[in-house]
């Protein structure tokens, strides 16, 4: 097992003029786990693992990688892979990246075959980049990332250009990197993207901190959604109602009704207790991109900053 160092965040904050892009934020991402990192568009998610990373300096508070920052461990890239919007060089074939990139990390010549083949860019190894798909970008970013095989990984949007193949891959990967104990940080805008992947949740917004949780955590927010039928749709209604829950028509002819925020069992506990018969009892699941949304919406505006 691999004695990773968590990734935490203090008080981190960085504003660029006017925009206040990043405000008082504070987490800690495990080890032995996937934590995703997750806010819209322009929330502030870059810029984070930017400063994570000491390529953008803190206006407020740090980031510490174990109790140190990023700069100030002895070989930085050993520690943490890292993979920020992929910016290679297009007239360097995707080999010669990783041999030009290797002995900054202390990687032998060997290993860049080796994430090659782990990324699945064995065959275009003597390609130039230039004329790389983004998804082939994205993964000769990881393998870059990989080069040194460190305990740590902070991977920004990592599922852009993927196809649901090269997803599902990503998420074995990322599982696996996990599961040896490696600290893994993945940013998405789109909570689908990660939803399969992650044991740990961060949500921003505008900069600031929404959520932070397990994922089990982040779908105990959502709401119960259940389908229920009966031969007694108005016996069902009435008994619905005497509960004091939501009920609104649903299903072919509006025959069936979906009741909000009650799960499947107390809802058939309840039409047992009443007597009724039901031709249908479906529990509608949980939607966790609308906790995403929802979270996201709540948090308000950007604060702006009066220079
Ligand atoms: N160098 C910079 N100078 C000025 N403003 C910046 C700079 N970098 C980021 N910003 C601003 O900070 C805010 C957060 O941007 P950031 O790129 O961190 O968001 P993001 O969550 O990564 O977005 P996306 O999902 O679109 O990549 C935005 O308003 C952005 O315009």
């Amino acid at each position: 097992m691999i004695d990773a160092p968590p990734l935490v965040l203090e008080g981190l904050g960085k504003r660029f003029g006017a925009v206040q892009a990043v405000e008082d934020l504070s987490f800690t991402v495990a080890p032995g786990r996937v934590t995703g990192f997750l806010g819209p568009n322009g929330s502030g998610k870059t810029t984070t693992l930017r400063m994570l990373l000491g390529l953008t300096r803190p206006t407020t508070g740090r980031a510490l990688v174990g109790d140190s920052a990023y700069a100030d461990l002895a070989v930085p890239g050993a520690v943490v892979g890292a993979a920020l919007e992929p910016g290679f060089h297009p007239g360097r074939t995707a080999l010669g990246h990783l041999e030009a990139y290797a002995p900054q990390v202390g990687a032998h010549r060997a290993r860049c075959r080796e994430v090659l083949v782990m990324v699945g860019l064995d065959e275009s190894a003597d390609r130039r980049v230039g004329g790389f798909s983004l998804g082939m970008r994205q993964r000769l970013g990881l393998a870059t990332a990989l080069l040194a095989d460190p305990p740590v990984l902070v991977l920004d949007e990592p599922a852009n250009g993927l196809d649901p193949e090269g997803i599902k891959w990503l998420r074995g990967l990322l599982r696996h990197f996990a599961a040896e104990g490696r600290t893994v940080l993945v940013s998405s805008h789109v909570l689908g993207e990660v939803q399969h992947t992650v044991d740990d949740v961060v949500v921003i917004a505008h900069g600031r901190l929404v959520h932070a949780s397990t994922l089990e955590g982040l779908a105990e927010l959502a709401e119960a959604r259940t389908y229920v039928e009966s031969a007694d749709p108005e016996g069902l209604a009435a008994a619905l109602a005497s509960a004091g829950w939501d009920a609104e028509p649903s299903g072919p002819q509006g025959r069936g009704l979906v009741v909000s925020g009650v799960p499947a069992a107390q809802v058939g506990a309840l039409a047992h207790a009443a007597g009724l018969e039901l031709h249908q009892l479906t529990s509608q699941g949980t939607d966790l991109e609308d906790v995403f949304f929802h979270l996201v919406e709540q948090a308000g505006t950007r604060q702006e900053v009066v220079a």
